[in-house]
C-alpha cells in the first residue's frame, strides 16, 4: 500500500533521516521505534505527503507521491496524533465526523451523526457519549474518540503517533487491543510510532528501529526477543 524508498531529510543542514526504506502492505501493522528526536514524526509526515523529502520517494499503491496522489491518500487515511487532538468546543460526534462535515464532499448533519455513532460503537463508546464535550471524558475515552475519528470512512492507511501517551498501563493495554482489532477489521496498512514495547507486542507485525537516520533493526515482532542489537535490548529491558 505504502512504500518509502531511500528517504532523506535535513533541517538547516542537520540530517534527521539519511536513508530510510520501508514498506507496509494492506493488513500489516508496522511499529516505528526510536529514541526521542530521531525523526519518527518527520517520517510519518513524509509518508502522508505533508512534508517533502529531500531525497527518495514515497510510493502509494505503486504510484509516486504527487499532489493528486496526496489528495487521494488524504481521503483514505486515518490519523491519531499524540494526545487525541480533539476540538474542545465541539461535541464528541462532531469531532468524529469532522471530515464529513468540513471536507470537500459535505455530508448532511443527520448522516454525519449516524456515521459518527457507528464509528463510536466500533471503539466501544455508546450513543450517550456522542453529545458530550471532550472535556467531559476520561483520557482513555478521549483516545477512543480519536480512534473513532481515525477509522471513520474505513481508511486504507492508519497512522498512530504515540497512541498511548498519558494513559495508565491498563487503559493503554485496552487501547492497544482496540487498535489491533480495528487494523485487522479494516485490513488497513498501519504505522504506529511508539516507545512502548508492550504496545509494540500488542499492535505490531513488524518493527522498525530508527536510529541516526537509518534502520538500525527491522524485523517481525516475534524476532524481537532473539535480537542482538544493544539499542534494541535497552528498549526491551524497560
Ligand atoms: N519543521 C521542522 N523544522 C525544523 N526542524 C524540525 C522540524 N520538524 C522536526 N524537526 C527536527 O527533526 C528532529 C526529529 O523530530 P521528530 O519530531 O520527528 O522526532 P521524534 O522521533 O518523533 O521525537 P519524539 O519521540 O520526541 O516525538 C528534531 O530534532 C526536530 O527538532
Amino acid at each position: 500500500m505504502i512504500r518509502l524508498d531511500h528517504i532523506a531529510k535535513s533541517f538547516g543542514g542537520v540530517p534527521v533521516l539519511e536513508d530510510v526504506s520501508l514498506e507496509i502492505v494492506s493488513g500489516q501493522s508496522l511499529a516505528i521505534l526510536g529514541r526521542s528526536g530521531t525523526g519518527k514524526s518527520v517520517l510519518a509526515r513524509i509518508a502522508l505527503g505533508l512534508m517533502a523529502a529531500d531525497a527518495g520517494q514515497v510510493m502509494i499503491d505503486g504510484a509516486p507521491m504527487s499532489a493528486k496522489v496526496r489528495r487521494g491518500l488524504m481521503t483514505q487515511t486515518g490519523v491519531l496524533f499524540q494526545g487525541a487532538a480533539l476540538f474542545d468546543s465541539l461535541p464528541v460526534w462532531e469531532n468524529v465526523a469532522f471530515r464529513l462535515r468540513h471536507g470537500p464532499k459535505r455530508v448532511r448533519r443527520r448522516a454525519a451523526k449516524d456515521a459518527a455513532l457507528e464509528a463510536l460503537d466500533k471503539v466501544g463508546l455508546d450513543a450517550r457519549v456522542a453529545d458530550l464535550l471532550p472535556s467531559d471524558l476520561s483520557g482513555g475515552m478521549q483516545k477512543r474518540v480519536g480512534l473513532a475519528r481515525a477509522i471513520l470512512g474505513r481508511p486504507r492507511l492508519l497512522i498512530f503517533d504515540e497512541p498511548n501517551s498519558g494513559l495508565d498501563p491498563v487503559t493503554a493495554g485496552e487501547i492497544d487491543a482496540l487498535i489491533r482489532s480495528l487494523v485487522t477489521d479494516l485490513g488497513a496498512a498501519a504505522m504506529t510510532i511508539t516507545h512502548d514495547m508492550a504496545s509494540i507486542r500488542a499492535i505490531a507485525d513488524e518493527v522498525f528501529l530508527l536510529d541516526a537516520g537509518r534502520a538500525r533493526w527491522q524485523g517481525p515482532v516475534e524476532d524481537l526477543d532473539g535480537a542482538k542489537d544493544p539499542l534494541l535490548a535497552r528498549f526491551l529491558s524497560r
